[in-house]
């Protein structure tokens, strides 16, 4: 096993916002990237799941490489791991493998198909791409000790960076991300997904998470819920926080119609204050305060 993302490569994506890019044609996918480099974003990851068939792969993936300005992840989700691709999946695999060879410098491969596309990699060929490998559960969320044990499976099958994408269906779901996050001594990212779980975006970089989510603002419904570069970069100036972020926020069910957050993150920046006010969408008021007791929020109203 060995987890070699090295300081530098690490740094690069360190807390940076990684835009997600989809397309139905390689035009589409094209003016996609452009738009997330425009708008910010420090990593693409090129859902190539989204492209509709026919699938040109080599030619579609060398000439997709050569136009991103900045990193690119190349994922090729399945439909049981939440993307849109339903055919073969050798194809998929090959797919994946092709990137890791052309010089991506992320490939992402599920949990499920780590070990068969590991096998299959040439290690020494690819020496410059890092391997993700990510666990999805769009229907149920993660308890602590299920995520420690899925850390230690993943850890296992020796990729480079891991991966957590599931569903909050409360607020509190969150939690145990965070404090996965705290613990980790591999690179790691959390995502959870829905409208509860937008919490972890924003919060992820003070917790150690290597990288955030987001949608472009022009694709708000290709992942629901995920914030947008927009709102991530210049509402939440997500570059400013750090482990030291003193947290405060609004608590209300909903939420997201608050101008809150614009008003106080633009202040506390002015003031070149080390803060963040964010929403939390909260369904039980004491089961939050319970389960976030020990994180040291500094404020809430
Ligand atoms: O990171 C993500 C985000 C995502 O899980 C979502 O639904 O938001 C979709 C994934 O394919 C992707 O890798």
């Amino acid at each position: 096993m060995q987890f070699s993302v090295e300081r530098e490569r690490e740094k690069e994506m360190e807390g940076g916002v990684c835009a997600l890019v989809g397309g139905r044609s390689l035009e589409e996918m094209k003016g996609a990237i452009g738009e997330a480099a425009e708008q910010g974003a420090h990593l693409v990851e090129l859902c190539l799941d989204t492209i509709a068939p026919p699938f040109d792969t080599t030619q579609h993936l060398s000439s997709l490489l050569h136009l991103c300005p900045v990193p690119a992840i190349v994922s090729f989700r399945p439909r049981w791991a939440g993307g849109l691709y339903d055919r073969d999946e050798d194809e998929r695999l090959r797919t994946l493998l092709l990137a890791a060879e052309l010089g991506y410098p992320f490939v992402d491969i599920e949990f499920e198909s780590a070990s068969d596309f590991l096998v299959r990699l040439d290690r020494q060929r690819c020496k410059n791409c890092k391997i993700i490998i990510s666990y999805y559960n769009g229907s149920e969320s993660l308890n602590s000790d299920r995520l420690q044990d899925l850390m230690a499976e993943l850890k296992e099958l020796g990729g480079d960076i891991i991966k957590f994408i599931s569903v909050a269906q409360r607020i509190t779901d969150v939690a145990p991300m965070f404090q996965l996050l705290s613990l980790s001594n591999v690179p790691s990212i959390c995502v959870a997904t829905g409208e509860r779980g937008q919490i972890c975006q924003l919060l992820s970089r003070k917790y150690g998470g290597l990288y955030i989510v987001g949608s472009l603002d022009s694709s708000e419904g290709l992942v629901p819920c995920q914030p947008t570069l927009s709102r991530l970069i210049k509402t939440f100036q997500i570059a400013r926080i750090n482990e030291r972020t003193e947290v405060f926020g609004l608590i209300s069910c909903p939420v997201n119609h608050s101008i809150g957050p614009v008003i106080h993150n633009a202040a506390f920046s002015e003031i070149n204050y080390n803060g963040v006010y964010i929403p939390f969408l909260v369904d039980d008021l004491a089961e939050f305060f319970k389960v976030y007791n020990g994180f040291n929020f500094s404020g809430f109203r």
